[in-house]
């Protein structure tokens, strides 16, 4: 039967020769871009593949449609417009190309950042329009200047090594960034705060996740150094506009070059009616080359999939033996949010991970299932694309050591889970059980005995076992809204380290109200 293919975004010709010359498969490839999409919705239904840039927004409606579509080929890094929960929920593998962009998005960084340093756009404009202004035009020099970048991954590296040519120095803030990392990149590294006091020019390179949204907003411009440039060729939403805006119109900021906004087409955005601001439609990925190269490998991975069953890129493909599924699934989720807790516990660079499985469940082929919890570890920082197959892959990459540990000696549960995150200076772990008729436990907490359920959101708050903390937090949350449905407390020794363990109804977006207060130390909102 045939597969049908429908590509909905512009591609290279020369990346989908691979689809096109394939002997083997029945392909029926139909190209239709400039889809509405309701028109999308409308025929998906009768396609098996469907290939996207980052335009076609592949939505829960969309997906919802789509009765025969198995995978969905994204050809670039950013999967942001393809709701990979609907996709995941409906068995559609999503793929994409993680690594054929980084060249092209770099090498446009760094344009950008000339560009900014020698006003060339305003300076070409004008002489369009028949000035001479040589004296308007006076830039600033990169050479020893200093580069934030903000995401040290893929594209943030190469931009590094690029500043570096043109003698620039390089501070990098990435959760995933060691010591050892920096020393060999040759670049200094610290807080996001740290590279917003020293850097002269600063560039984001993450992803667009709940952890990175307005990540650089009013209180990280504030503490920018006077006349600093912005650059963001990643993702809309990295920075607050609005705070952008009044960052320049303020004088703080003296420039920003941007790729991409928030809302996209951004024709319109007020951002552009100021002359400090250069823009460019999205065209970080817009090169012969980067095109062809991410078209062929999204083009492989679908030849792939329909001959072996096998992908090189997934974003969400689930993977576990058949033999195992029973037996083990209902420990996937508990790995998984053990994972997720864990990982909230501390915020530095982690260097290694133990996982410990206790029990007869020590008895099975558990790397499926150290996977799974090493990918809600990973999820933190490197958000929804990080799956049970790509997770040790993604922890290789970022210098984090795998262990596991098995012992069949059940103690006082009779399968349990004990995740262990070991960074420089600190030790954390979480260990978690499945209670008969109860499900998920989360039993303990670094040196704290709890019983958990691990669901929803919850508060994590390190305080001092003093009388009348934990009437404050109950209080405080009050104040704002929030109900507590339930709360666990723990500490060591009496009027020493405590915690409180609360799960409450809402999301909680800031905590900095409770962090303010007398003999509360540490506060982390996490959702499960
Ligand atoms: N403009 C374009 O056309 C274009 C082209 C390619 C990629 N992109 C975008 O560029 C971005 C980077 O792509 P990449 O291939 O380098 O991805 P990557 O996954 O290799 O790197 C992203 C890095 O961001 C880090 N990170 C996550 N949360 C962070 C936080 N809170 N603070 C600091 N760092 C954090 C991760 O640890 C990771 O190292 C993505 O948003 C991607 O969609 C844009
Ligand atoms: O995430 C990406 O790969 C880039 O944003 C490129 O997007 P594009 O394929 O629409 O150019």
């Amino acid at each position: 039967m045939a597969i049908n293919i429908l590509i909905s975004d512009p591609l290279s010709e020369d990346g989908i020769y691979p689809l096109r010359q394939e002997q083997e498969l029945d392909l029926n490839i139909v190209s239709n871009t400039g889809l509405a999409p309701e028109e999308l919705k409308a025929i998906i239904k009768d396609f098996d593949v469907l290939l996207v840039r980052s335009q076609t927004k592949v939505t829960r409606e969309i997906i919802e449609a789509a009765d025969n579509l198995k995978l969905i080929g994204r050809a670039g890094v950013g999967v942001d417009n393809i709701d990979l929960e609907a996709a995941t929920e409906k068995g559609i593998i999503v793929v994409n190309a993680p690594d054929g962009n980084t060249n092209s998005a770099a090498e446009h960084t760094t344009a950008m950042i000339m560009a900014l340093a020698r006003h060339i756009p305003h300076a070409y404009q004008s002489l369009m329009e028949g000035r001479w202004d040589r004296k308007k035009f006076v830039g600033v020099e990169l050479k020893n200047k200093t580069l934030g970048v903000v995401g040290f991954g893929r594209i943030g590296q190469e931009v590094a090594h690029r500043a570096k040519g043109n003698r620039m120095n390089v501070i990098a803030y990435d959760p995933f960034l060691t010591a050892e990392k920096a020393e060999k990149a040759g670049v200094d590294y610290g807080s996001v705060e740290d590279v917003a006091k020293v850097a002269d020019f600063i560039t984001v390179h993450t992803p667009l996740l709940d952890s990175t949204r307005h990540m650089i907003n009013e209180n990280i411009f504030n503490i920018m150094k006077d006349g600093v440039r912005i650059i963001n060729c990643a993702r809309g939403g990295i920075i607050d506009e609005e705070a952008l805006y009044a960052a320049i119109e303020s004088g703080k900021v003296a420039g920003a070059a941007l790729d991409v906004m928030e809302e996209e087409p951004f024709v319109g955005n007020k951002l552009l009616d100021l002359p400090q601001v250069i823009a460019t439609p999205h065209l970080g990925a817009s090169t012969i080359e980067a095109q062809e190269s991410v078209a062929v490998d999204v083009s492989n991975d679908i030849l792939s999939y329909f001959k072996h069953g096998t992908v090189l890129n997934p974003v969400n493909m689930p993977s576990v033996p058949k033999d195992m599924v029973a037996k083990v699934e209902p420990f996937f989720e508990l790995g998984d949010k053990i994972g997720k807790l864990v990982s909230h516990l501390t915020d530095e660079p982690i260097n290694e991970v133990n996982i410990y499985y206790s029990g007869d469940l020590a008895n099975f082929d558990v790397r499926p299932l150290t996977n799974n919890t090493v990918k809600g570890i990973l999820t933190r920082n490197l958000g929804n694309h990080v799956n049970n197959v790509n997770a040790r892959y993604l922890a290789d990459r970022n210098d984090i050591k795998i262990n596991e540990h098995k012992s069949t000696r059940a103690k006082a549960f009779l399968n349990s889970i004990t995740v262990e995150l070991v960074t420089n200076n600190t030790t954390h772990k979480v260990k978690g059980t499945l209670l008969a008729g109860l499900g998920a436990r989360i039993v303990q907490i670094d040196d704290y005995n709890v019983d958990i359920n691990p669901e929803g959101h919850i508060l994590f708050i390190k305080h001092t076992d003093k009388p009348g903390a934990i009437g404050l937090v109950g209080t405080l949350l009050a104040d704002q809204n929030i109900n507590i449905a339930t709360m666990q407390v723990g500490r060591a020794i009496e009027g020493g380290d405590a915690i409180m363990v609360l799960s409450v109804d809402h999301v909680v977006e800031y905590v900095d109200f409770l962090k303010q207060q007398k003999n509360i130390f540490e506060v982390k909102a996490i959702t499960l």
